[in-house]
Formats: structure tokens, C-alpha cells, sequence
């Protein structure tokens, strides 16, 4: 059902000083801050051959990765996002296995213009999967 890896997201308390991380040290091509006001977070994209990191910084009040950040106050990795090609059916087809699918079920537009999912950490080792059509 998976197919390719399309972002590992990175959560940090200074998206300025994270991008020029990336860019400067490890000489990486870097986006512009994008904000995703449906999703809490503003991102800017380290754009690899193969894939792509998700750099995250909280937007508004009710971020949900604010509790993360809390607990890890210099950042860490936050989710990885795989890419599915029917979203509704693999929601169902994780539905059926028992496994949590976040929010209100419904995918949303995620930053790439595609729709996504998130599915609950406990259920997949600890880490938290988001599922992109595509
Ligand atoms: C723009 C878009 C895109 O790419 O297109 C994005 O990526 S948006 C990316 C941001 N959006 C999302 O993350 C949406 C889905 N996320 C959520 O609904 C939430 O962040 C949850 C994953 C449910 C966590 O919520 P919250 O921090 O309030 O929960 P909590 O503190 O009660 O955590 C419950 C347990 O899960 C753990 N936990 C929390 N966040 C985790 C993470 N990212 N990876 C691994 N474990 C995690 C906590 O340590 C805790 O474990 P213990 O009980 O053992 O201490
Ligand atoms: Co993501």
C-alpha cells in the first residue's frame, strides 16, 4: 500500500536558524518560509534528489506540534510522510486493522497541495506517519 518516502519532517524552535542550517552548512537547497494554516506550522522545504525534509515551526496558539517542541525544547524528528495512492482506501484499510487515524478522519490539503492523513505514533513504533496522496 505504501509506496515512496516523501518527507521526513523536522519540528525546531528557530526556523531561521534551521534553514540556514541546511543551506549554509550542509549545503542543501532551501525554501522559503511557507505558512499551512490549516495544519498549525510553518515549513520550509529541503528539497534532496530523492525526497524531501520538512523543516516545522508552530503557527498560532494551537499547534499541534507545540506538545512536542515542549518536550523537546532543540527540536527532533517528528513524523514521516509516505506516499499512498488512494487515501480513502488506505484510511479504511487501517481503520479495519485497528489502527488510529488523527483529527476527524477526513484528509486534509497538506503542503503540497495533496490530501493527507495522520496516524496516532503509538500504533507504528513510536513514530508519527503521515499519508500523502500522491
Ligand atoms: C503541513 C503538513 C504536510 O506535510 O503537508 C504537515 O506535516 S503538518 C504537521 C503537524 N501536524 C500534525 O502533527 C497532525 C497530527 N498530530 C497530532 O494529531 C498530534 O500531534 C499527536 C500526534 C496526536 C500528538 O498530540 P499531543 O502532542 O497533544 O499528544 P500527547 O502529548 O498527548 O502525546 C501522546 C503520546 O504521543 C507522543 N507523541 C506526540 N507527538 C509525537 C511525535 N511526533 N512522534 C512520536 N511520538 C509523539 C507523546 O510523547 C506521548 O507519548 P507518551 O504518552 O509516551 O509521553
Ligand atoms: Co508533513
Amino acid at each position: 500500500m505504501i509506496g515512496k518516502l516523501n518527507h521526513v519532517a523536522i519540528a525546531v524552535p528557530d526556523l531561521e536558524a534551521a534553514s540556514r542550517t541546511y543551506r549554509d552548512v550542509l549545503g542543501a537547497q532551501v525554501s522559503a518560509p511557507q505558512s499551512v494554516v490549516e495544519h498549525g506550522v510553518t515549513v520550509v522545504f529541503v528539497q534532496l534528489d530523492n525526497t524531501k525534509i520538512e523543516l516545522l515551526h508552530p503557527l498560532g496558539g494551537k499547534s499541534p506540534i507545540q506538545g512536542f517542541l515542549d518536550k523537546n525544547p532543540s527540536g527532533g524528528i517528528h513524523h514521516i510522510c509516505y506516499e499512498v495512492p488512494d487515501i480513502i482506501a488506505a484510511r479504511e484499510r487501517l481503520k479495519a486493522s485497528g489502527a488510529r487515524v488523527l483529527g476527524d478522519g477526513e484528509p486534509k490539503i497538506g503542503a503540497h497541495g495533496n490530501p493527507v492523513l495522520f496516524l496516532h505514533p503509538k500504533d507504528f513504533n513510536g513514530a508519527l506517519v503521515e499519508l500523502e496522496q500522491a
